[in-house]
């Protein structure tokens, strides 16, 4: 069943990376937008683009088969009922990196909270981000090997994944009790030679209430 998985993967991410292609900007970070216009950031060097459901048929039996696997709900769309965020395609040269952070939005502190002002309007800040709940868990496919570095490390779990085209990971950003999962800061190795592909498909918080239920234990 995994090898299939993993085939299936395998083909879909080859038509991922071509589309991907037409769309590909220069990647910005969400808190360190200012305004209405988003700085070129310095804590990651890769380019992004945005693949979302309805841009090919594809797109959705591959959530679905994120959704068989973890269990959790990862359906798209724009509002409280959001499950799964697009696809969020990145492609790294040489050199390019992702400094360790968390996946985030910390919908619940106010001072770190991404996306929301300055940068989007009210309404917007609403449906995007308090509506749907934080990224619970983030799966990240590889649809390429790296011929050097561009591990994801994760320092505070010690461990790191090489790049291994047709293969994913798999993580969750909170505990059950809502707190962020420090365990999950991570970031992307320098390319030493080659180049990486990865693609995350993030999964919200409130859809998954009832597949993945909170606690109110300090500890989990
Ligand atoms: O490129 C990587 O290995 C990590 C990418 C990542 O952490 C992200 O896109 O949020
Ligand atoms: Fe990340």
């Amino acid at each position: 069943m995994f090898l299939d998985m993993v085939l299936y993967f395998w083909i879909r991410l080859r038509y991922m990376s071509i589309s991907s292609l037409l769309r590909l900007k220069v990647s910005t970070i969400q808190y360190e937008r200012l305004g209405e216009n988003s700085r070129t950031s310095t804590l990651r060097v890769s380019h992004t683009a945005w693949l979302f459901n309805g841009s090919h048929p594809m797109l959705p039996r591959l959530a679905q088969r994120v959704a068989q696997i973890t269990g959790l709900h990862v359906y798209e769309s724009f509002d409280d009922t959001m499950a799964g965020e697009g696809l969020q395609v990145l492609n790294y040269g040489i050199g390019g990196f992702y400094m360790a952070h968390m996946d985030l939005l910390f919908r619940n502190d106010p001072v770190k909270m991404k996306h929301c002002w300055p940068v989007l309007t009210n309404d917007t800040c609403e449906r995007f981000v308090f509506l749907p709940g934080d990224r619970i868990a983030t799966w990240m496919f590889y649809m390429s090997d790296v011929t050097a570095g561009g591990r994801t490390s994760f320092p505070n779990a010690g461990v790191s994944a090489p790049a291994v085209r047709g293969s994913a990971v798999f993580w969750y950003n909170t505990k059950l009790n809502g707190q962020p999962n420090h365990q999950s800061l991570h970031g992307g190795c320098p390319v030493l030679m080659g180049e990486k592909w990865v693609a995350n498909k993030w999964i919200r918080e409130n859809a998954n209430f009832l597949r993945r239920p909170c606690t109110t234990d300090n500890d989990q």
